[in-house]
């Protein structure tokens, strides 16, 4: 493949929270993502699917600018939240991951308690006034995040004493207590069992009302189930975007219609 390509399908948005606008990625002299054009939608749940190393975590780490803490790595052309250039010199990447929270492929609690897990965003954004305050930040959003009821009567045990599924969803209140408009997921349920996956996707569905989501995943199955549209990577390119629905009925592109009949990957 030539570096020159169009993305097949639909890049555009009526209404971008997020555009990305001819970026690529390099890792020192190495390029993982080339020329990459797209609109994600407000409150639209957009997957990324492609096979290992086509750069979909890459691609995802350029929103919220999570690659700014790997060394080697430079990202050229423009990524816009909301119209404003997220690599401005302006921008102050901690308050950019306040609005533009991350979920993790494993979860990550801090080696602290569920309420302090939760309340750290808070804390250090100065954003609760006062400990009822605080206190009601945390309580909702463990709400939101469909974890309340289960620890409620906990909050003050560590948080990696929780399962697996529920550690995941205590790292989703955490990201969603500062306020975020958008959140990146990076293969949120690989580490998951079926029961817990199947909490974090509806949780997705809940969530997605009020956020703009963007999820890596691996699961084609999962993309099906819980986007919007599907975006297809290959090689670092952005072969094709569109509603899921047509992504994975009438792919527009061979590549993708080779994945997605597992002809390739
Ligand atoms: N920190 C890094 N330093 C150097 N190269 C990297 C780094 N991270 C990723 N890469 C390279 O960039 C390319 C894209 O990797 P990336 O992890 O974004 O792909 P991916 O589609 O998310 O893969 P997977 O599905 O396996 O997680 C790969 O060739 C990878 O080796």
């Amino acid at each position: 493949m030539s570096d020159k390509y169009v993305t097949v399908g639909s890049p555009n948005s009526a209404d971008p929270k997020i555009t990305a606008d001819g970026v690529s990625v390099f890792y020192g002299d190495k390029q993982a993502i080339f020329d990459v054009s797209l609109d994600i939608g407000k409150n639209e749940v957009i997957a990324f699917i492609g096979p290992s190393g086509c750069g979909k975590s890459t691609f995802l780490r350029t929103i919220n600018r999570m690659n700014d803490t790997i060394d080697t790595c430079r990202v050229s052309g423009k990524m816009l939240l909301e119209g404003q250039d997220i690599y401005g010199a302006k921008v102050d990447p901690v308050e950019l991951r306040a609005r533009v929270g991350m979920v993790f492929q494993k979860p990550n609690p801090f080696p602290k308690s569920i309420y302090e897990n939760v309340a750290y965003g808070p804390k250090i954004h100065g954003l609760a006034r006062n400990r009822i305050e605080l206190d009601e930040m945390v309580e909702s959003s463990l709400q939101k995040a469909g974890l309340w009821n289960e620890v409620k009567d906990r909050l003050h045990t560590p948080g990696i004493g929780l399962s697996g599924g529920q550690q995941q969803r205590l790292c989703i209140a955490r990201t969603i207590a500062v306020n975020p408009e958008v959140i990146l997921m990076d293969e949120p349920c690989s580490a998951l069992d079926p029961i817990a996956t199947a909490r974090i996707e509806e949780l997705i569905a809940e969530l997605s009302s009020n956020y703009t989501i963007v999820v890596v995943t691996h699961s084609m199955q999962q993309a099906a189930r819980i986007s919007n549209r599907t975006a297809y990577f290959h090689l670092g390119k952005l072969i094709e975007v569109d509603d899921t629905n047509t992504v994975f009925t009438s792919p527009g592109h061979k590549l993708t219609e080779d994945y997605i009949t597992g002809r390739f990957g």
